[in-house]
């Protein structure tokens, strides 16, 4: 079977795309495969800052309408570049093994950052939980791909660190950056960081049945649990929630936190469930930071930055 797959151009998701497909074909070897590529509005416009654009999905957009038209077969995505509500008639058919979901400082430990240091992140998420732990630092807005991003470490910005996901270094083969691999219970990341998701029509049994051999169970729960909780907040990869949902022992352990823009306030939520209920654990613990204030934090959040964001229930 021939498999038409859609991908951006970075050097990231040509990686991933291939990982994906060699992952298929060692449990089909018949499988072939064929690259579409395409530029999302957010490779199209390299200026804005991701919350300017105003919607969700600027990652996803194009690849869903390839995948609707019929023009691809699957898309594979970082997930925490994937929407939580999907296009209709679309699926997240796969979740296989998740990498390392931490984020990274590279250039500087946390302890060893000068006073006022200079830490290069475009992420709103990353800048309220790097102010909560270091309130002298000051935070550069930069953008692009991930090699590009680690060479403005001591460049021309004048930058002493730049915060980045350890999963993504990784996968480019640039993990010898890392110096310092961040505690998720103080710096949580960003929900389905580290994992990748292959979105799939849902009207090809074949497809969605190789797509399933794939998958790592573990590693779609931890991801369907985040993704319950974001979704019930209403809230988009692009705002300031991190969470982190790991297993100990049978148990699904899940710790999230909203961070106010400055960093001074931080509304945190823990829980655990047994493993089959992580969609559960993850709806639950979105009550418990509505309940400690955490909507009104994300709403003050997004009007520190001119944006609009309305909780209108989940
Ligand atoms: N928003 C960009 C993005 N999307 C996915 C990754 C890599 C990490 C992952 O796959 O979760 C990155 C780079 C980064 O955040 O450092």
């Amino acid at each position: 079977m021939l498999l038409k797959i859609g991908t951006r151009r970075s050097p990231l998701a040509i990686a991933q795309t291939n990982y994906i497909a060699s992952l298929i074909k060692a449990k089909h070897p018949q499988a072939e495969f064929s690259l579409h590529p395409i530029a999302t509005i957010a490779d199209k416009d390299r200026v804005s800052e991701f919350h300017q654009f105003g919607i969700i999905g600027v990652f996803s957009t194009e690849h869903e309408e390839q995948l609707t038209s019929g023009e691809v077969d699957i898309v594979v995505h970082s997930l925490k570049d994937l929407p939580t509500t999907l296009r209709k008639g679309l699926v997240l058919a796969a979740v296989p093994e998740r990498a390392d979901a931490r984020d990274v400082l590279c250039g500087a430990t946390l302890a060893d950052l000068p006073q006022g240091a200079r830490v290069g992140t475009g992420s709103l998420r990353r800048r309220s939980q790097m102010l909560s732990l270091r309130p002298d630092v000051e935070i550069v807005p930069i953008r692009g791909n991930v090699g590009p991003r680690l060479a403005k470490i001591n460049g021309d910005d004048g930058l002493d660190a730049v915060i980045l996901a350890q999963a993504g270094l990784q996968r480019l083969g640039l993990e010898g950056a890392t110096s310092e691999l961040l505690d998720p219970m103080l710096f949580p990341y960003a929900i389905g960081q580290g994992a990748l998701g292959v979105q799939a029509r849902d009207d090809n049994p074949a497809i969605l049945a190789m797509l399933k051999d794939i998958e790592d169970p573990k590693a779609r729960a931890e991801v369907d649990c985040e993704r319950a909780m974001l979704h019930a907040l209403g809230a988009g990869c692009s705002l300031p929630v991190g969470a982190s949902a790991t297993w100990r022992g049978d148990r699904l352990f899940l710790h999230a936190q909203i961070t106010s823009y400055d960093g001074a306030k931080r509304i945190t939520a823990s829980d655990d469930r047994a493993g089959g209920e992580a969609v559960e654990l993850g709806l639950a613990t979105a009550e418990a930071l509505r309940l400690a204030g955490g909507v009104d934090v994300l709403e003050a959040s997004y009007r520190s930055i001119g944006a609009h964001f309305k909780y209108v229930g989940a």
